[in-house]
């Protein structure tokens, strides 16, 4: 039974090392080939996810030269391969070719079946992850939670509880800093809704002036105030059926509140200037960077719309909590970023990708989208590099930690910045950090860190 297990390719010119290798890893489906031409068909063919590869292929065996070519062409045909190279001892400066153009890791000759194994493991497992990054990528496209990227499992929890709510009537208040997709989060609910085929109007209460809220909330009358030359309907009314969004709530003016509080009592409005009763059949969500809680005790909101407007709370993390998030936010800002100015090829540099994981992000996702955008403009070439995010210098926010956490942060980022000085490089970072190559593969696990740059 071969079916299940996953597909090695071994490259390899010498028939006794072949079988030896395929006889080492029958724990995988194990292809063969000697040559590059064998490598490439059976690459077409069985698409494995790691391949080891002898540099010193005929027709220059002791040399590199078709080895480091075959390589090339593999990456070329399949950039997401993982190829481990084995070279003999003198060929360190292969080695080193090799991971410039790509290559996942080396490994020396003579070959060491438990390490190589476990590289090899460590491989199909950092293949496996990048995979299941894909998908869910592409899935969030066609999800219906469509605008919401994210992996962290706080998030995931929100989106849950926003599928949950979304069939109900209940008014929801979505709690968050600034910019972590409190509106977006609120249009996913819309759209989730029964009422998804009906309007989705927004207000933002922080942004208007006072003397204006009121009529944009529930709309005038002809003649009710100077200017005022036709009759208008509010932003309550026009969400007539659908749902209505109510940004920066605690800003509401007092006298506003009241008003606000008696719709949601009787479900109708007054224009300003009117003295008709009109229904109007609104779900209410609201959102607010503030302590809501708090500005009713000190009487700065008003306790029973609190409650009124509170039926369900949803609290949305800051990005600097979300584990994994920021680097995969900005790899889906940088390709859409990419493809509206035509950049197709941009990547980012591995430290970069530092930047993106330590920045602590005060702005959370609308700074994360305006600093991509910013750089996907100023990369020069295929790269975006440190210096085009325009991040350094912020200092990381001091938190409180207990010692774990602390010594687990620092474990981290020295992974993370060993990785990014010798790009990726699994042995050198390995000397770096003092540790063996198995205990760095351990804690790249744990830490949830990726072994190639992207
Ligand atoms: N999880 C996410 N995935 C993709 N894009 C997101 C996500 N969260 C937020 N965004 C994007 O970030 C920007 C800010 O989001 P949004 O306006 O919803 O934040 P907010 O919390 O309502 O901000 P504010 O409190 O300042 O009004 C938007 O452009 C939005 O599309």
């Amino acid at each position: 039974m071969t079916q299940n297990k996953p597909k090695l390719l071994i490259i390899e010119d010498d028939p006794g090392l072949q079988k030896q290798l395929r006889w080492s890893f029958d724990a995988y489906d194990v292809v063969v080939a000697g040559d590059r031409e064998a490598a490439l068909a059976q690459l077409r063919r069985h698409e494995p996810a790691v391949v080891t590869m002898d540099l010193g292929l005929p027709p220059d065996p002791d040399g590199a030269t078709e080895g480091l070519a075959t390589l090339q062409q593999i990456l070329a045909l399949a950039p997401d391969t993982k190829v481990i190279v084995l070279t003999g001892n003198q060929d360190r400066s292969h080695a080193v070719k090799a991971i410039a153009l790509g290559a996942y890791d080396f490994h020396q000759k003579p070959s060491e079946p438990e390490i190589l194994s476990l590289v090899i493991q460590r491989a199909f497992f950092l293949h496996a992850l990048q995979q299941e990054n894909r998908r869910m990528l592409q899935s969030q496209a066609e999800s219906p939670l469509a605008g919401i990227i994210s992996r962290d499992a706080g998030m995931q929890k929100v989106c849950r509880n926003i599928e949950k709510v979304a069939p109900t009537s209940a008014s929801v208040m979505v709690l968050g800093e600034s910019g972590t997709g409190k509106e977006v989060l609120a249009r996913a609910l819309h759209q989730l809704s029964p009422r998804a085929s009906q309007r989705f109007m927004a207000i933002n209460c922080a942004a208007i002036p006072e003397n204006l809220l009121e009529s944009e909330l529930f709309g005038y009358e002809k003649g009710a105030f100077t200017g005022a030359v036709k009759q208008t309907k509010g932003k309550v009314e026009l969400a007539h059926g659908g749902t209505f969004f109510l940004d920066e709530v605690g800003d509401l003016p007092m006298a506003l509140q009241a008003k606000l509080l008696r719709f949601l009592q009787e479900r109708v409005i007054e224009r300003v200037g009117g003295h008709e009763e009109i229904p109007v059949d609104v779900r209410i969500v609201c959102a607010t960077h503030q302590n809501l809680k708090q500005l009713a005790t000190t009487g700065r909101f008003r306790e029973d719309l609190y409650y009124r407007l509170s039926e369900i709370v949803v609290t949305i993390p800051p990005l600097r909590e979300r584990l994994g998030d920021a680097v995969l936010l900005a790899q889906h800002f940088k390709n859409k970023f990419a493809t509206q100015e035509g950049r197709g090829n941009l990547h980012f540099s591995q430290e970069a990708l530092v930047q993106i994981e330590t920045h602590p992000w005060p702005g959370n996702v609308r700074e994360m989208e305006n600093c991509i955008k910013r750089a996907v403009i100023m990369a020069d070439g295929s790269q975006i590099l440190a210096e085009d995010l325009g991040l350094s210098g912020v200092p990381l926010e001091e938190e409180p930690l207990n010692l774990r956490q602390v010594r687990e942060e620092a474990e981290y980022k020295a992974i993370v910045k060993a990785l990014a000085r010798v790009e990726g490089n699994i042995v050198k970072a390995s000397e770096l950090l003092g540790i063996s190559r198995p205990t760095l593969y351990d804690l790249m696990e744990r830490h949830a860190i990726k072994g190639s740059s992207s």
